[in-house]
């Protein structure tokens, strides 16, 4: 039986540190404040934006949500974004992905400062993580970080595999483990014998998108397993990547969806909007 990661319990864990620390910038004055932006009405996206505001009360942000209907221009979301820039009390900026179509996702991420830019998704920041010179992390890989480390995973000399390319995930995913001296292979749809290549993985992530995809013949026997998934199953009910049911017992641990990598991107926000206000209160160089 595989030992399960819990994140939530690590998300819980990250929040106090962040609220402790939160609570003595507020004796210095200092109040971290992320300003939240989504544009039009994606169900998914309004229950992410929620628990972000829900998360800022808990640790003692400020938060402020800017709601923009479907068909705003890009003009508009530009300006809206170079003002929060200039405030002062705005220590972290974040637009939820995805962005309706008619929008330019590139040239939006381009206009964050990369100083409040807390997902990490402004290209400065995604060449400082590359050179592993950084003060922010993708939510999302920086959590799972965490949870490996929660689970004491030893990365130094081990192979790890990640399943999945994509800008926010899969790439700086794969960074963050080879600065842990992880040895470190990238896979994908166009990846040959994909089985064959996970199950040499000490450590597995799955990052693809596609429901239940990796299954028992994917693991090597006591391999962490990690999945970055959120889909629905034929019924309609949510999960990983990753077929838990058939991976459980081959695993050595393994993260459940819901309650693993998901906590973890909200609390991993958290920490760096507070590193933006020591940022922008000097406190970090
Ligand atoms: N600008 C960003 N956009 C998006 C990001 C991001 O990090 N920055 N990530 C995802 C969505 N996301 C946060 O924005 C997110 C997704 C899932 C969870 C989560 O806690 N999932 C739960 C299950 C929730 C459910 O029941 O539906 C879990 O896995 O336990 C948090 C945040 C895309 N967009
Ligand atoms: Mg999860």
């Amino acid at each position: 039986m595989a030992k399960l990661i819990n994140g939530k319990e690590v998300s819980a864990q990250v929040k106090a540190r962040v609220a402790a620390e939160t609570e003595e910038l507020k004796k210095k004055g200092i109040v971290p404040g992320l300003a939240v932006i989504l544009v039009g009405d994606d169900p998914a996206s309004q229950v992410y934006v929620r628990n972000k505001k829900r998360a800022c009360e808990e640790v003692g942000f400020l938060s402020e949500e800017y709601r923009l209907a479907a068909d705003v221009t890009q003009d508009e979301l530009l300006s809206l974004i170079e003002s929060l820039n200039a405030r002062s009390d705005i220590s972290g900026i974040l637009v939820q992905l995805p962005l309706p179509k008619h929008l330019d996702e590139k040239a939006v991420l381009n206009v964050i400062s990369p100083l409040k830019d807390v997902d990490a998704f402004q290209p400065v920041n995604v060449g400082r993580i590359m050179i592993g010179d950084y003060h922010f992390l993708p939510c999302t890989p920086a959590g799972v970080m965490e949870l490996l480390k929660s689970a004491d995973v030893d990365l130094c000399g081990k192979r790890a595999v990640v399943i999945g390319r994509s800008n926010i995930v899969g790439k700086p995913m794969a960074m963050l483990l080879m600065h842990e001296n992880a040895t470190v292979t990238i896979c994908h749809s166009r990846t040959k014998d994909l089985p064959s290549v996970c199950r040499e993985a000490d450590v597995l992530v799955a990052a693809i998108g596609k429901a239940k995809f990796v299954t028992a013949d994917f693991v090597k026997p006591g391999a962490a397993v990690i999945d970055v998934g959120m889909n629905r199953d034929e019924n309609g009910k949510l999960c990983g990547d990753v077929d838990f049911d058939s991976v459980e017992p081959v695993a050595g641990c393994i993260t459940p969806v819901p309650g693993g990598v998901g906590p973890m991107t909200i609390a991993m926000l958290m920490q760096n909007t507070l590193m933006a206000a020591k940022i922008q209160n000097g406190m970090i160089k």
